[in-house]
């Protein structure tokens, strides 16, 4: 009899697409666990096979840059930092980091398909007592109104997040006048769409010539490098943390429109930070 666990954990990566480039992901994880009952009418414990499976993601390919290891283009190499990864099409990028920080799947694109059977075997065979297979499957989270894709790195996170090319697919919530200002939305998660944000104090060259921008820190797992097309980027005078993305758009939009703002930005499923900015508020800072 199979049992099933909806939304048991979310995925947070990037990814390389041959069209899109780098593009941040966010999906719900579902699993349906398959074995015999046990004396007491119970497959398994809840309890005990969601934490297994979660950390078996949470430690494996979550908040990792997936790249499609048969793609065209795609050159993968050791290096002094652990492995480079470098891309052609649709466009030129490098980066380099420790190993954990990259999940190689043996295909030519990523889809949730080919992913989700990588995790379901990276899962290994020995499982919980009872439990005799495992199917995962991996779904984006239905949003209505305007979102956006991004990647990112947090270089003082003391977890997974320090990588520094992981992602979101996140929504985007700009009210003014009291109202949702759907149009506002779409123009701003446009403008985000398939970017990476840069902190403006990890950018270790911006050349003009080359059109690109690197950026580069040491964080507790290593060393990270990345080098990308300029108009990719999107430049913060912060670090890219979730409160100050919101803030840097409130005050954008606040700016631009001239019109007191209160904008929700998500990071990734379900969780975000929200802020609100008045032209008054903000007349002083210019
Ligand atoms: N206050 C903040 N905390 C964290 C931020 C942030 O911007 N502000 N950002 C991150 C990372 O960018 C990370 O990608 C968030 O992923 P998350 O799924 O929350 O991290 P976990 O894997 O630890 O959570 P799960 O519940 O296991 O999915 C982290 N924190």
């Amino acid at each position: 009899m199979p049992l099933f666990v909806n939304q048991l954990t979310h995925l947070d990566v990037s990814l390389w697409c041959p069209e899109r480039g780098l593009v941040g992901a966010s999906w719900h994880l579902d699993a349906e666990l398959f074995g015999e009952l046990g004396e007491h009418g119970m497959l398994f414990d809840f309890g005990e096979v969601k934490p297994w499976i979660k950390s078996r993601i949470d430690g494996g390919a979550d908040h990792t840059l997936l790249i499609p290891a048969k793609a065209p283009g795609i050159d993968i190499s050791d290096c002094p930092e652990g492995m480079r990864i470098r891309t052609r099409t649709p466009y030129a990028m490098e980066v380099r980091g420790p190993r954990q920080a990259f999940t190689l799947l043996p295909c030519e694109r990523i889809d949730t398909d080919n992913l989700a059977e990588h995790l379901s075997q990276s899962l290994g065979r020995r499982f919980p007592e009872q439990v005799e297979r495992i199917v995962l499957r991996l779904r984006e989270e239905i949003i209505d109104g305007a979102s956006y894709s991004y990647s990112h790195g947090l270089k003082h996170h003391g977890g997974n997040c320090q990588r520094i090319a992981h992602g979101h697919r996140s929504r985007l919530e700009i009210h003014q006048h009291g109202e949702r200002q759907p149009h506002l939305e779409s123009h701003y998660a446009s403008w985000l769409d398939n970017t990476y944000l840069v902190s403006a104090e990890d950018i270790l060259a911006d050349q003009a010539r080359q059109q690109t921008l690197t950026t580069s820190y040491r964080s507790a797992q290593g060393q990270f490098v990345l080098t990308l097309p300029r108009e990719r980027c999107r430049v913060l005078a912060t670090a890219t943390t979730v409160e100050n993305i919101a803030i840097w758009l409130t005050h954008e939009i606040t700016r631009a429109t001239g019109v007191a703002t209160q904008l929700y930005a998500y990071e990734g499923i379900d969780k975000g930070a929200s802020h609100s900015a008045t032209p008054e508020e903000l007349a002083g800072d210019a």
